[in-house]
């Protein structure tokens, strides 16, 4: 597919929300967030003490903040490269500067009417409508939530962007580079295996994203091939690939997605492989699932069965993937001026909606949330 022509125009909007998950920045910090996350999820007490040491081994300080920042830094840059005039105000759902802290930000600078880019590519519960539900809630408590959506800063949000060109591009490019590492590693890349790995969440949530699109999991899926076909025809040989999961949480009682990243090595050696290239499609950035579930253990788990194991790189600040991003503000402007716009997709999925449709993304299948979410086609669907 060729590139739009787009116009540099991003009116109606006056700001760009960055809207991310957040972590804690000091030991102290670990507790409290960990409350905020799991609110009335009913995580076991003995998941959130290992979550807790995951963090504390590494200081108690995630990275995903300073990534975060780094993300904005590189938007400005893009943007300002490009000639938009678009100030980005950064905010998260479970730490500071939180989603109430962002609108003050954005209350300070006169906006109007902002746009909001999640750092999750995915749409599920947890990568879309708990960010929409967010804002909601967020307005509700400052009393500006109107009957029909906000009456103070107006959102909307940029589609969920697993199969837009420049993240696709951004994570075929870390792969490659980590097939060059496997080679100096002594590995051999024509018999490695490459796993993608995302997040696991329960079957329910994953059922509940099937309501206007693919699932969760076959949104990885269609991206995942993409990948290795470029991996492949840029390698010039055959790429075996399969798609895991890691961060598990919730009771043992509970299916989650699988197989685990951890299993499916130790079930892969048993057959006889011995090199893996582990691509994280499922994160924007190296942060903490990144740093401990991949980094720490399943590299672990790699090295105990004598594999030859790289961990590719997260899309990050990758220049390909951060100018896909802007790009899909400036279509997401476009559609909010009610223009035709060709909405860039590779792979075999089409374009999510920008407007998320009724019972989109529920947290369980056939369970109104009854919570009110934005940018949806009403606040209670
Ligand atoms: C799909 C998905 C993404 C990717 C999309 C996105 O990025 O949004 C994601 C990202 C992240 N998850 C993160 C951290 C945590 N997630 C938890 C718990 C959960 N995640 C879930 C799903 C996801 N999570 C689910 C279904 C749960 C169970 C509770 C619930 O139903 O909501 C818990 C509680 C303890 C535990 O059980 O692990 C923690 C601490 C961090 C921060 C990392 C850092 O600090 O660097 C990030 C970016
Ligand atoms: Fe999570």
């Amino acid at each position: 597919m060729s590139l739009t022509p787009q116009s540099a125009d991003a009116g109606p909007y006056d700001a760009l929300l960055l809207y991310s998950f957040g972590g804690p920045n000091k030991p102290e910090d670990v507790v409290p967030f960990l409350r905020n996350v799991t609110a009335g999820k009913g995580i076991p007490d003995e998941r959130l003490e290992e979550v807790g040491e995951h963090y504390y081994g590494f200081g108690g300080k995630s990275p995903i903040n300073e990534q975060n920042l780094a993300l904005k830094a590189a938007l400005e840059a893009e943007l300002a490269e490009r000639g938009i005039d678009l100030p980005v105000v950064w905010g998260n759902r479970n730490w500071e500067p939180y989603t109430t802290d962002a609108i003050d930000e954005l209350e300070r600078l006169g906006a109007r009417r902002a746009v909001a880019l999640v750092t999750s590519a995915y749409s599920s519960y947890s990568g879309c409508r708990q960010y929409r539900e967010d804002l909601a809630v967020t307005l509700e408590k400052r009393g500006q939530l109107g009957p029909d959506g906000s009456t103070g800063v107006q959102f909307d949000k940029v589609r969920s962007y697993f199969n837009h060109p420049g993240f696709v591009a951004g994570n075929a490019e870390a792969v490659l580079e980590a097939y060059e590492e496997l080679e100096k590693k002594g590995g051999d890349p024509a018999t490695a295996k490459l796993v993608f790995v995302t997040h696991s969440i329960p079957d329910t949530m994953e059922e509940a994203s099937r309501v206007s699109h693919a699932t969760y999991s076959a949104q990885h899926l269609d991206l995942a091939a993409v990948v290795a076909a470029v991996v492949s025809e840029v390698r010039g040989h055959a790429v075996e690939w399969e798609l895991a999961y890691c961060s598990r949480s919730g009771p043992p009682s509970q299916p989650w997605l699988e197989p685990d990243i951890n299993d499916l090595l130790t079930e892969r050696a048993g057959e006889g492989l011995k090199d893996v290239v582990m691509s994280p499609i499922g994160f924007v950035s190296d942060h903490m699932e990144v740093a401990y579930d991949l980094d720490t253990e399943a590299m672990a788990t790699a090295a105990e069965l004598g594999m030859t194991a790289v961990r590719a790189g997260t899309v990050g600040t990758r220049p390909v993937f951060v100018s896909g991003l802007v790009d899909l503000v400036l279509e997401r402007a476009a559609l909010a001026r009610g223009e035709d716009v060709a909405e860039e997709t590779v792979g075999n999925l089409p374009p999510f909606r920008s407007v998320c449709a009724p019972g989109c993304c529920l947290r369980r299948d056939g369970e109104p949330s009854g919570v009110p979410a934005l940018c949806g086609v009403d606040l209670n669907s």
